[in-house]
């Protein structure tokens, strides 16, 4: 195993940006008003919660990734690391990563403890092979690092943390289902019965369009309690404009996968831009 390995073990690009999204809830609480300490206990706790998380997800969908051809090569399906490398290195993370956010605040804690538990057993374990609600009832696990972010500052959540919370829940869904488009076919064969292998892709990408105008409804009531400026939520809105427009394209033409595959992308750079115009 190398650090090229463990990079693709803990979903590195995943990994971080649900750290992006806490340390930023963190500083925007603060009001910029930065505790070094504090920026990188919640920093470091973030990051082992959610890559130990993720590695305790790879452990339990090993059999299924070795099917799909998105997942195939990575470390455990193609041998490059044991399930007992797996299963030490995760435990290791998470009890570190909680333990550091304990000494932040027990808030930080009990939403790193409730990420964990949603993401690693309550959508691996439980829902993910059995219905598509698994993505709705459990891309909550999104809202913890900001849902912690925010604690670390104030001591408490907010109604702004919750509705930030939602910004990042919504658009897991967004994510989701454009990917799950894009990738039906090795859903289906692995089994996995996301929205579009269940109810097809056009459902897919309608399903992405619907959820879009929710990210941008929790938007706007973020602008409403002055998280957002008029400017950032402008840029917001031009933005989901874009992606709504890959979406109808996708739907009126009927090349689904194409369109997902676009609006995918698309929402990944929306994520990172929404967070980042919070200091805007
Ligand atoms: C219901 C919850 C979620 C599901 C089912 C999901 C699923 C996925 C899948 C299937 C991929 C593709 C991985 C690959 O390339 O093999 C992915 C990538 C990614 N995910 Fe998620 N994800 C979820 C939530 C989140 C959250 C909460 C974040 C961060 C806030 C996130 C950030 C990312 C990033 C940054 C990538 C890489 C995207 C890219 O390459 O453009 N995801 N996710
Ligand atoms: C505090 C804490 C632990 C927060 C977790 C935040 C976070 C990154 C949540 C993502 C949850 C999720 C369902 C990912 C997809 O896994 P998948 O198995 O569907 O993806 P795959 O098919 O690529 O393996």
């Amino acid at each position: 195993m190398n650090i090229r390995d463990f990079a693709d073990f803990i979903k590195v690009r995943q990994t971080l940006m649900a750290v992006l999204t806490g340390v930023i809830a963190y500083a925007k609480a603060s009001n910029l008003n930065i505790d070094p300490l504090v920026f990188m206990l919640v920093t470091a706790s973030l990051f082992l919660t959610v890559a130990g998380s993720t590695g305790f997800n790879m452990l339990f969908d090993m059999d299924i990734d070795s099917i799909m051809s998105r997942t195939k090569h990575r470390p455990l399906p193609s041998g490059r690391m044991t399930q007992f490398q797996a299963l030490s290195l995760s435990t290791a993370t998470v009890l570190l990563g909680l333990l550091l956010a304990a000494l932040v605040k027990l808030w930080v804690l009990l939403f790193g403890v409730l990420g964990f538990l949603i993401f690693s057993f309550l959508y691996t374990k439980v829902m993910k092979r059995r219905t598509p609600w698994s993505v709705i009832v459990c891309g909550s696990a999104g809202a913890m690092p900001v849902l912690g972010g925010w604690a670390a500052a104030t001591g408490k959540p907010s109604v702004e943390a919750v509705l930030l919370g939602a910004l990042v829940v919504l658009w897991s869904y967004l994510h989701i289902w454009t990917a799950a488009t894009y990738y039906s076919d090795d859903y289906r064969r692995a089994g996995v019965p996301m929205l579009p292998v269940v109810m097809g892709e056009r459902a897919g990408v309608t399903a992405s369009s619907v959820v879009l105008l929710l990210v941008l409804a929790d938007a706007f009531l973020l602008h409403f309690y002055h998280v957002y400026s008029a400017p950032s939520i402008a840029v917001l809105t031009v933005m989901a404009s874009v992606i709504m427009a890959v979406l109808l394209r996708g739907l009126a033409s009927s090349e689904y996968k194409r369109s997902s595959y676009v609006a995918w992308k698309l929402a990944t750079a929306y994520i990172a831009l929404a967070f980042l115009l919070l200091f805007f």
